[in-house]
């Protein structure tokens, strides 16, 4: 997510989409659901059944059922996309999918089966110490950061410090000011990862005991330099853990979880029209909508190798939600990335690192040089001292030469403890940068065979996925072949023939508006709860604005409402004063009282009655959506001027020239927070 510098020339590649199906959890085994998910791991393919005998099937690039570990995810989808990371691509690991389904499962892992994330690191050190050539210098560096509640926060910093996505559409989002840490091991990263998750929101929910309430990012760049041709290749791996889909009634979400859910839906929703837009090649993508979006602006339709794995449940109670997920799951096969190799790029670390390593080599070559003169020049002097001394020499001179003396050895001792000072320097930077190991390790037998297993599984991998291609392939072919090679005896078949292609044709539109109706109507739920969850926060708002109104006296009010949020920045900036309001810096206590007071409150009731009418029944006035007709003016007759007749004065009503009579304007009222809140939620 750091600034890097935009790909020259790229060759297309489809971002790789994988299913998991989680096996039924205890809980919902005992609650007695029916599994809908069948998955066929050798045609890449899962089928959900549905209680109309209407089931869908859906191809990837891989699908897996419970019984796949994620040691068989990693080797046969994400070991690839490392090892292109190790080269010098852009890589990406998303999992997606509604709420306890196994995304964090997936990423992180278990005690008992580590994740794609830590294997990963393994797999990169395993490289570096065992594969790359010692003349070949390494930098890896990790960040950790979660988008919570439209705020990035630094999972690595202490405080969690909020951070700002900079840059265009155009040149790519970057993450500025995140913490990086060096790492020189595997054991190293998987300590930064855990503290970092440890710091990661999660809460408990009735669909999964430890849900994330954060979408989290963690990102590896891997830097590495050529001794001899002076390369640097930039490899950068976001390992991304989404928070999941929720809807608040299976959840039972309320108050900050049900703020956080609202949150998690508006950014799945934009990374879904994101998806939607790349997948139907549309001119426009929307990545600015949400700052999910712009993180994964590289990773989706840019460059960078992605895989999306997409998470489900079996259970029945799950259908639409699982549907949903397939679908987009789907959709995103289409999406076209540009990876390239990134060589050279200007924010390269390791070159800083060099160079740095340069600029304090050469220091401290010039303070040893000092050092040598100064030393040199002290015996001279010492040797002076020996010498006999002329009768006629001063005692001051003497001393002056003492202290001369002094002075230079001081200046020497000062020389020295900087030049110590600058090696350690040197030796610091220097011991973040990892020579590659150059298969000297492979002596060892234990990583040695350790070496043949992982390569063995990846030749496994490969010859599987293989597999999984004919075999969909086949199918295909299966499929088109069969109509193309038919031939007809007579023409009583032919007409067969066709009928029967034309209700497979319409089984199929059937079934697509089939699909279009459910789309529809999943689309109108997730809105209805949205629109429900939106009532709720501004149900809470306006309680507090109601609070403001009441009890926030008039001028301190003005003062916080002349702030307005810049996206841009991600802060609160101060409106310039406009000058019609008075400028108070802060409430002023009303005249006479003891503290400051509301308008409603210093309304001229009776004290007792003060505080009961907070609440402002009168009706919202609404702004008009019709003009009043002004009629054109009468053409000019010379007739005979008739007197006009006189009309009655009615106080309360205007009376037009064209005979309309409208009601009077009500006096304004005043312009509170309230007022305006309650017209725009009203909308
Ligand atoms: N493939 C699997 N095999 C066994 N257990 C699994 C599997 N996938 C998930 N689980 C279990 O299901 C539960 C929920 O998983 P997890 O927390 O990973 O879900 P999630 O998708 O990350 O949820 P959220 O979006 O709410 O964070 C955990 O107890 C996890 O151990």
């Amino acid at each position: 997510m750091e600034k890097s510098a935009r790909p020259r020339t790229a060759l297309n590649e489809c971002v790789k989409v994988v299913v998991r199906c989680r096996p039924l959890s205890e809980k919902e085994t005992l609650e007695g659901y029916d599994e809908v998910v069948q998955v066929c791991p050798e045609r890449g393919a899962v089928r959900v059944l549905n209680s109309k005998g209407q089931d869908k099937v859906f191809t990837y690039d891989a699908a897996y059922d419970a019984s796949a570990d994620n040691q068989t995810i990693y080797d046969e989808m994400v070991r690839p996309l490392v090892a292109s990371v190790l080269d010098g691509f852009n890589g990406c690991v998303f999992a997606y999918g509604q709420t306890g389904t196994g995304k964090t499962h997936t990423m992180q892992g278990s005690p008992t089966d580590e994740g794609v994330i830590p294997r990963a690191f393994r797999h990169i050190w395993a490289h570096i110490e065992n594969a790359a050539s010692p003349d070949v210098t390494h930098l890896v560096s990790c960040s950790y950061v979660e988008l919570h509640l439209e705020d990035v926060r630094d999972l690595l910093a202490k405080d969690g410090k909020k951070l700002t996505i900079r840059g265009q559409e155009l040149n790519g989002f970057y993450i500025p000011e995140m913490t990086s840490v060096v790492c020189k091991s595997a054991a190293e990263m998987v300590r930064v990862m855990t503290a970092g998750a440890r710091r990661r929101a999660a809460a408990c929910t009735d669909m999964n005991e430890h849900s994330s309430r954060s979408h989290a990012v963690f990102l590896v760049t891997v830097e590495a330099a050529h001794k001899h041709t002076h390369v640097i290749r930039v490899g950068k791996l976001n390992l991304v853990d989404l928070a999941g889909s929720e809807r608040q009634r299976k959840t039972n979400a309320s108050a900050d979880r049900l703020r956080e859910a609202s949150r998690i839906n508006q950014a799945l929703s934009s990374l879904g029209n994101v998806i939607s837009a790349l997948a139907e090649n549309s001119p426009h993508v929307p990545y600015r909508d949400s700052k999910l979006t712009r993180i994964l602006q590289d990773s989706l339709g840019g460059n960078s190798k992605t895989i999306m794995i997409a998470n489900i449940g079996p259970a029945q109670y799950n259908y639409d939600e699982t549907v949903t997920t397939l679908r987009y799951a789907h959709r995103a096969k289409a999406i076209k990335n540009k990876p390239v190799r990134n060589e050279d790029p200007a924010d390269a670390k390791l070159r800083e690192y060099q160079a740095e390593i340069e600029r304090l080599r050469a220091m401290l070559a010039e303070r040893r040089g000092a050092e040598r003169r100064g030393a040199e020049r002290r015996p001279r002097r010492a040797t002076k001292k020996t010498q006999p001394e002329p009768e006629s020499e001063e005692p001051d001179d003497q001393e002056s030469i003492e202290s001369e003396n002094q002075l230079a050895e001081s200046l020497v001792e000062q020389e020295k403890r900087q030049a110590e000072e600058l090696e350690q320097q040197i030796r610091a930077l220097e011991a973040r940068l990892v020579q590659g190991g150059g298969g000297k390790e492979l002596l060892n037998n234990l990583n040695e065979s350790q070496l043949i297993l992982e390569q063995r599984h990846s030749e496994i991998a490969e010859r599987k996925k293989r597999e999984v291609e004919m075999q969909q392939k086949i199918d295909l072919e299966e499929e088109t072949t069969a109509s193309v090679t038919s031939t007809f005896t007579s023409l009583q078949q032919e007409v067969d023939h066709k009928t029967q292609r034309l209700k497979r044709c319409l089984s199929k539109y059937l079934s697509l508006r089939e699909e279009m109706v459910e789309q529809r109507e999943a689309h109108d739920a997730e809105r209805r709860e949205q629109e429900a969850a939106q009532a709720a926060l501004v149900g809470a708002l306006r309680r507090r604005l109601l609070l403001a109104d009441s009890f926030v006296p008039r001028a301190g009010r003005q003062h916080v409402l002349r702030h307005a949020w810049n996206h841009d920045t991600d802060t609160w900036e101060r409106q310039e004063h406009s000058g019609v309001e008075p400028l108070t810096s802060r409430p002023v206590a009303a005249p006479g009282r003891r503290r400051p007071l509301c308008e409603a409150a210093l309304a001229e009731r009776l004290p007792r009655q003060r505080c009961e009418d907070l609440l402002d029944l009168r009706p919202i006035p609404l702004p008009s959506t019709t003009r009043v007709y002004v009629p054109p003016p009468p053409p000019v007759v010379h007739v005979k001027q008739m007197p006009e007749p006189k009309l009655k004065k009615e106080p309360d009503i205007e009376v037009r020239k064209s005979g309309v009579r409208r009601p009077a304007p009500r006096p304004a009222r005043p312009s509170t927070a309230h007022h305006r809140l309650g017209t725009a939620g009203g909308r």
